[in-house]
């Protein structure tokens, strides 16, 4: 793989009683520190409601203090859901030579594939977990032959979860109290769907690892299918704010360029991934965001502008090129 170090699961299935090196998180950084299962849980948003002024207000509230949700009643099928889950833990099952055929093929805008990201120097310390990333058709990759349902079920499941996210663009336009096309216009006829697809084999010493570095997401809103076995944490008043598992549930959390587009109003929150000992983990984020050329500027009319014009070519090629460390990236979008 890129950074030299074989991939998680071939580490694991070779059975190494300690995790090498590479993975070790500085102390400051480690899964333990500042962890608060204290806070209240994430708000939760019912989807079919959203014509409804009490659950817009809710969500204006969560994705003003929070910048996460969970996301009931939102119309995608369980079932799409779970056969969405099964193709992808069956991806990540498929013998180690085959998933490394579909290693990124690289260009300086957007990397797609099987592999390791943001590593941008041999010193980056490496996550605990495995990833298969793609746009939504793949552009710089043929689909997955196996398993043989990958192309038809990510299609059909990246198709509903791309009129969800549409959906949603419009309850937050309205939610700011502007006209339900504001976001969606700003993301253009362009605006693009990926899929990253995180697996995050049992870890002998969890406590040592992140499954992923902390991170905001560089997209406009992302949609994230979890499994049963908990992970994801956001951070909330400086502290690790573990989120639920809800299998019937979507956690979606407000991208940067939504930060941007809202003028700091809705936030793009940190969040990262632990790992147990016991039981891997799977997830698959869907990201939604505006066309590579769209402009993105602050849209909220009669507030003082935060961040400057940009192109989302700009910042994703800034944002790809750098390790993962929370936040720092919007700094470049700041005035
Ligand atoms: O695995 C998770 O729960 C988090 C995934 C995530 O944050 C991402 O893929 O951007
Ligand atoms: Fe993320």
């Amino acid at each position: 793989m890129d950074s030299g170090v074989p991939a998680v699961q071939s580490l694991v299935e070779n059975g190494t009683a300690h995790v090498p090196q590479r993975f070790v998180r500085p102390i400051h950084d480690r899964p333990s520190k500042f962890s608060s299962p204290d806070l209240d849980d994430i708000p939760v948003i019912n989807a079919s409601q959203l014509s409804d002024k009490i659950e817009l207000q809710k969500l204006d509230n969560a994705c003003r203090e929070w910048g996460f949700f969970q996301l009931t009643d939102h119309g995608i099928p369980r079932a799409l859901m779970q056969s969405a889950r099964g193709v992808i833990r069956e991806f990540f099952r498929l013998p180690q030579e085959e998933k490394e055929s579909y290693t990124a093929s690289s260009t300086k805008l957007r990397r797609e594939g099987y592999g390791r990201y943001f590593l941008p120097s041999k010193d980056t310390v490496l996550d605990w977990g495995d990833v298969f990333f793609h746009a939504l058709p793949p552009v710089a990759l043929p689909w997955p032959v196996h398993p043989a349902e990958y192309k038809e079920t990510i299609q059909a499941y990246g198709a509903q979860v791309r009129s969800l996210a549409l959906k949603l663009l419009a309850a937050l336009s309205r939610a700011l109290g502007q006209p339900p096309e504001l976001f969606g216009d700003a993301f253009g006829p362009d605006a693009h769907s990926s899929l990253r697809m995180n697996y995050y084999p049992p870890c002998p010493e969890p406590d040592l690892v992140l499954g992923l570095s902390p991170h905001s997401d560089g997209v406009g809103i992302t949609i994230l299918l979890q499994d049963e076995v908990e992970g994801l944490q956001i951070r909330k008043n400086g502290e690790w704010k573990p989120v639920k598992s809800m299998p019937d549930a979507f956690v979606v959390n407000i991208g940067d360029i939504l930060e941007v587009m809202s003028n700091g109003i809705y936030k793009s929150v940190e969040h990262r991934a632990t790992v147990s000992s016991g039981n891997a983990r799977m997830s698959a984020a869907f990201f939604f965001s505006p066309g590579f050329e769209a402009v993105l500027k602050p849209l909220v009319p009669d507030e003082k502008p935060l961040f400057r014009e940009l192109t989302f070519r700009e910042f994703i090629t800034a944002y790809m090129g750098n390790a993962l460390n929370g936040k720092q990236h919007l700094e470049y979008a700041k005035l």
